[in-house]
């Protein structure tokens, strides 16, 4: 199988200009391709990751991938997909979240040998063009039907969109240009989306060169779907925070709970579009998840596979024991104090300073409980653990032994709410 008909298996194929001379080009060739990430944001999140997997998917096959950083570009704005004009962030703004992304980008393509991937900033080209040579030389190509009638144009024609934005798909389209020109890239990938901008691209390719209409192309372009969910809500938000790739903004642990937590009816789609398993792998899987459902085995494959690639081995191995301490009856103590940070991110901490402790003081001084009689209360109906285990000792004194890595002790309070007790 060619990594075109890979592409189409899994699902990965949106929208293609000349399918079949791409397709000849890719089994001919090392092609050498591109797509771009505007920094609009600290970090990547879950969205950009499938085409950088996309772009991954291509090396893995002998392609050259360019990860390009709108480090002009997201000065601008793309109104692609958006339904209003967005607001500038200030320059300095962007730069720190180029010098960012540029970082994470490096960390998910293969830079050495002969398709290593290259992390390009379009400032570089685009920062120092003069209005007069972007009039003249780029935009003189632009017809302006041609650009009112795109999708990310026209849509905004009514509700507004001001001549910035209106003009980011030359932009774009230059840095198509200014690559084929010189890398002699010959493909663009992008979201759904895209579709605009890329054939824009192309278009500005063909002119450039002095090509005729009808000519066969040089370039080609080449969209992925957007990432749907069978009930029907935006996909990469749990509890309307964004799941980010930067681990200190999502933590690996939270990064692999949101996979696991995928809707059966998606678990299939998602597998083919993540992950690089095979088709005879995936179709096992699909298998057990008809005979076995509850083993969850595609589930946790899915968040064990992406979690690898986006955080690595040892931030998957602390994900799948802090969820096995916390879901499957694995032992609190064996957690690092690392792993309970990430495990309890949003749990109310309070950090005592004194060694040994009595619980009933602790639980009131913590919170947990409103008061001394509370407390025993709490505990006398079997509603406090200490790191998982029921406590009913009236008496008990948090000892060395009820710190886990010298550092912690969990606290939980009836069915669900849980408290950390940190150690200073
Ligand atoms: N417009 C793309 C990013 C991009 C920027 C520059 C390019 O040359 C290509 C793509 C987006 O918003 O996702």
């Amino acid at each position: 199988m060619d990594v075109l008909q890979d592409l189409e298996w899994r699902g990965l194929i949106n929208q293609v200009t000349d399918r079949e001379g791409l397709h000849e080009l890719l089994n001919n060739k090392q092609v050498t391709m591109y797509c771009g990430f505007d920094p609009t944001g600290d970090s990547l999140h879950i969205g950009h990751l499938l085409t950088i997997i996309t772009l991954r998917r291509f090396q893995l096959a002998g392609h050259k991938p360019l990860a390009l950083v709108g480090g002009a570009t997201g000065l601008i704005g793309d109104p692609s997909g958006k339904k209003a004009e967005r607001t500038l962030n200030e320059e300095d703004v962007v730069r720190m979240y180029t010098g960012r992304i540029k970082n994470q980008l490096q960390k998910y393509l293969d830079f050495d040998g002969s398709k290593k991937a290259e992390v390009l900033n379009n400032y570089d080209w685009i920062g120092s063009m003069d209005i007069i040579t972007f009039l003249r030389d780029v935009g003189k190509h632009f017809g302006l039907n041609y650009m009112l009638s795109k999708e990310s144009v026209e849509s905004r024609i009514q509700s507004g969109i001001s001549f910035t934005e209106f003009s980011y798909q030359i932009l774009q389209s230059f840095d198509f240009y200014h690559l084929n020109k010189e890398q002699g890239c010959q493909l663009q990938i992008g979201g759904s989306d895209q579709w605009g901008n890329i054939t824009a691209g192309l278009e500005l390719i063909r002119r450039m060169k002095g090509g005729e209409e009808g000519d066969e192309p040089d370039a080609y372009g080449f969209t992925i779907p957007l990432v749907t969910k069978a009930d029907g809500t935006k996909f990469g938000k749990t509890e309307g925070k964004a799941i980010w790739l930067d681990p200190e903004k999502t933590s690996p642990y939270e990064f692999y709970q949101f996979l696991i937590n995928t809707d059966d009816r998606d678990v299939v789609k998602f597998l083919k579009y993540f992950t690089f398993l095979s088709e005879e792998e995936i179709q096992a899987l699909e298998e057990e998840l008809k005979t076995q459902p509850e083993e969850r085995k595609a589930h946790r494959r899915l968040a064990e596979e992406v979690t690898r690639f986006v955080h690595g081995e040892e931030a998957l191995k602390q994900a799948q024991h802090i969820s096995e301490a916390l879901f499957g009856g694995g032992d609190f103590k064996q957690l690092t104090a690392d792993e309970v940070k990430q495990g309890f991110k949003d749990v109310p901490t309070h950090v005592v300073e004194e060694e040994e402790k009595g619980l009933i003081d602790l639980l009131v001084e913590a919170g947990i409980s409103s008061s001394k009689r509370q407390a025993r209360e709490d505990m006398k109906n079997g509603a406090v653990y200490i790191n998982g285990e029921r406590c009913q000792q009236m008496d008990k004194v948090i000892e060395e032994e009820d710190k886990i890595d010298q550092a912690f002790t969990i606290i939980r309070r009836g069915k669900k709410k849980y408290f950390l007790i940190q150690y200073a």
